[in-house]
């Protein structure tokens, strides 16, 4: 299997915090990698330290071999990485079609801006409809995303995502919020794309369905890796049980 992202002794500080304490793990292309912790062990400043929000201190994060520490987002975005936030931010001016066909537009054009403008998106608005079936909510096509369902709107953002034609996709909570039943179907349909072949790193709290449908887990506690492999030896091992379910006995997370 190639390898896609490579992330090496990275360390990210907020003054006196270290978010991120000398990490490092891998991502296989095909893999579906669960990137879980308890509160504040330092998801999303990984996250964020791989889209290039943040800049860590130390260490190197590769994507296919290339460096990305230094580069800005808009350039990652065009090497390949696709995110999905953790807050649903779509443009409340533009259908739900045409927020992923700008999206789809991205990483073709010179300039993002000018993707903004472009008064001709068919190429791209095709490849939209497609995206949004392909996520469960071709419905919605022309509905504005102020009058969508919190459901229907993690599904945009991961369309979003997709859209960007990624290498990688990641995914930051997709299913924080939703009930019991959509969160199953939508965690569903990310193992869709997995098995069509899509490499994506899932930060999630519901443990649940990250055991249900990733292939590896990462844990991560108080900034440190504490855990990486296959979801079920991982879940076993007695300091990621007592770190991130609280939990000493034998009993927990059967
Ligand atoms: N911009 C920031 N400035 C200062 N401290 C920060 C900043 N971002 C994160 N931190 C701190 O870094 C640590 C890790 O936070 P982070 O949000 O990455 O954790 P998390 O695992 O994503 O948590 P959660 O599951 O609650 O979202 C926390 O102690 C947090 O307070």
């Amino acid at each position: 299997m190639a390898r896609l992202l490579d992330i090496k002794n990275v360390t990210v500080r907020f003054g006196g915090v270290t978010a991120i304490d000398d990490v490092t793990f891998h991502l296989d292309e095909g893999e579906l990698l669960g990137f879980i912790g308890p509160n504040g062990a330092g998801k999303t400043t990984m996250m964020r330290a791989i889209t290039g929000v943040v800049t860590p201190q130390e260490g190197s994060i590769q994507l296919m071999g290339q460096e990305l520490i230094g580069m800005p987002i808009h350039a990652r975005i065009r090497k390949g990485m696709g995110l999905s936030q953790q807050l649903v931010r779509p443009l409340h001016n533009l259908t739900v079609l045409d927020n992923v066909a700008l999206a789809a537009g991205y990483r073709k054009t010179a300039n993002p801006l000018a993707a903004l403008f472009k008064t001709d998106r068919r190429a791209e608005r095709a490849t939209a409809l497609k995206i949004l079936d392909r996520v469960g909510i071709a419905d919605a096509a022309n509905a504005e995303p102020a009058n969508l369902s919190l459901g229907y709107l993690k599904r945009l953002e991961v369309a979003r995502a997709l859209a960007l034609d990624p290498n990688v996709v990641l995914l930051d909570e997709p299913l924080a919020g939703l009930n019991h039943a959509e969160a199953e179907k939508l965690a569903d349909t990310i193992q869709d794309l997995q098995s069509d072949n899509m490499t994506i790193i899932l930060i999630e709290h519901n443990l649940g369905e990250v055991m249900r449908i990733c292939t590896r887990l990462v844990v991560q506690d108080n900034g440190r890796k504490i855990g990486d492999g296959a979801p079920e030896v991982v879940m076993k091992d007695p300091i990621v049980r007592r770190a991130y379910l609280g939990e000493e006995g034998d009993n927990a997370a059967a």
